[in-house]
């Protein structure tokens, strides 16, 4: 069984629309798709786009193979051969423009269009949303985290309890972009060279007689790098005094206790306590490290109360993103071929904010030249102009006008870069550190009223008036 091809990672029915569309003959018409989410995730004020790495390699090995043929071939459907063929000779040959990994974007924004043969569109819809969605949410939630505790040292530890093997290494990829320094998970160091760190579980001490036997063979073992849990039996009373003494047998050996972890009880009065008798033993060094069903909310309060934490270790609550576990990304269809040229194409909903913008769009982040902040996402139509440097660009609020605004002084940037043109990767995937810096950087646009954890600003996203119009003149067609 070869479970890494991806060909089938994707909805029946779009390989049901692919058929359906080889039979009628239509398979070759383009098509633009364009992802996005329509609410932020937390109540953040932002989300920190992740996935496109992952993207790239599925597109890159998309091909269907025999054992893939041969399951479709078995399907109720009764699939003809020629449809089969077809497949066999997949490969994509259409556009994607993408926003680079660690750019802070917003709902309704297009985050990656797809221009291709609407066989090859729907086929990778699926796939596409799968790891937008997740990684992007991981790198949000990540990013929070990063919020509460900026200068500290954030580890990623939630391998065991993620959704499963993939969802453990692209989530550790994830919480690395948003500024985690390190993870537990040694595949996800090598696949993309995060840094990796470890100290070591409970069944450490419970393998041996005494605490204080496996702190000292733990530091024989292992005597650069010696993290020691502390709380196997009684913090203060054992753990402590225990990698106290260990500390002191590696100071013998010119080596030195680089933490102590701290996994249960109260990590607020705990920690203080830790801090004053390691302080006191003459380690001021040794750092403390603290887990335990961490997660923003937590992490805030124990700082709040004066908790003495040098380093997070996070897992269960940012690996599954607990508190909402789903980003609801969509894959909209903007426009079809029709007389060989585009033709925009809607989705009216009862529910206005998901009535979809028409059109092949253009998004273009506009920084007030004076602030060098980011004052509004503005998303034009292709056909449309690129805002003109400093020419005065209306943003028109039509449900509440009073919110429209005249920009004068701005830089207008534009969010796709291209990844695909025609099927060939043009885009150069930066490594993992670059993304990192690059997110970093990114952050520093915004307002704190933006970024702020609890009741953020909201970030103006503006459609020009053409692409307004459009969408009013399609609204009207279907409800005249
Ligand atoms: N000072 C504190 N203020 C608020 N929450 C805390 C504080 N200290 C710890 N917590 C959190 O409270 C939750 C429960 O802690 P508790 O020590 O009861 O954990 P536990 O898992 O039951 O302990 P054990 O591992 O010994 O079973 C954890 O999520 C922990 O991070
Ligand atoms: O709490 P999380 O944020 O999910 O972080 C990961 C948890 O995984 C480990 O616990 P576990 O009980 O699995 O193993 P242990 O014996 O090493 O404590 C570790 O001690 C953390 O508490
Ligand atoms: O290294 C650790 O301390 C660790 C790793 C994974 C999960 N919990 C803790």
């Amino acid at each position: 069984m070869n479970y890494s091809n991806l060909s089938l990672h994707t909805d029946k029915y779009q390989i049901n629309m692919m058929y359906a569309h080889w039979m009628q003959g239509s398979l070759n018409k383009k098509s633009v798709f364009e992802a996005y989410f329509r609410k932020l995730p937390f109540g953040n004020g932002y989300a920190v786009f992740a996935g496109l790495e992952r993207v790239v390699s599925y597109i890159q090995h998309l091909a269907f193979d025999d054992e893939t043929i041969d399951y479709l071939r078995q399907q109720e459907e009764g699939y003809q051969e020629g449809f089969l063929e077809e497949l066999r000779r997949f490969r994509f040959t259409g556009c994607i423009r993408a926003v680079p990994e660690g750019t802070l974007v917003f709902p309704n924004v297009p985050i990656i269009r797809v221009e291709a043969r609407i066989f090859e569109a729907q086929l990778i819809e699926t796939a596409i949303l799968n790891f937008m969605n997740y990684q992007t949410l991981i790198a949000t939630k990540a990013s929070r985290i990063k919020q509460v505790a900026p200068h500290d040292t954030l580890l990623e530890f939630g391998t065991r309890r993620a959704q499963e093997a993939d969802a453990a290494v692209w989530g550790a990829r994830a919480a690395y972009i948003a500024g985690f320094h390190a993870t537990s998970n040694l595949r996800a160091g090598m696949l993309f060279g995060i840094p990796t760190k470890g100290t070591h579980a409970h069944a450490w001490i419970q393998a041996h007689d005494t605490e204080e036997e496996a702190f000292a063979k733990f530091a024989e073992a292992l005597p650069d790098q010696v993290s020691l849990l502390v709380d196997t039996y009684d913090t203060l009373k054992s753990g402590v005094p225990n990698a106290i003494k260990t500390a002191k047998l590696l100071e013998a050996k010119g080596k030195r206790l680089q933490s102590i972890r701290l996994d249960s009880g109260d990590l607020a009065l705990i920690s203080k306590e830790a801090r004053a008798m390691l302080d006191q033993a003459g380690f001021p060094h040794v750092k403390i490290i603290a887990s335990n069903d961490l997660d923003e909310n937590l992490i805030m309060n124990l700082k709040a109360q004066g908790a003495r934490i040098d380093v997070w270790g996070v897992g269960t609550q940012l690996i599954t993103a607990a508190d909402q576990p789903s980003l609801g990304g969509v894959y909209k269809l903007v426009a079809k071929e029709k007389d060989g040229d585009y033709e925009p194409v809607i989705k009216i909903s009862g529910n206005p904010e998901k009535v979809s913008n028409p059109g092949v769009k253009e998004t273009y982040r506009l920084l007030n030249r004076q602030s060098g902040r980011a004052e509004a996402d503005y998303i034009a139509l292709g056909s449309e102009q690129e805002p003109r440097e400093g020419a005065p660009l209306l943003l028109f609020d039509p449900a509440t006008p009073y919110r429209s605004k005249t920009l004068h002084d701005y830089e207008s940037v534009r969010l796709l870069r291209d990844i695909y043109v025609n099927g060939e990767l043009v885009y150069v995937l930066p490594d993992v550190e670059t993304i990192r810096a690059y997110h970093e950087s990114q952050l520093t646009l915004f307002r704190p009223e933006i970024r702020r954890m609890l009741n953020p600003e909201e970030y103006r996203v503006t459609l020009s008036r053409k692409a307004w119009d459009l969408k009013m003149e399609l609204i009207h067609e279907y409800h005249p």
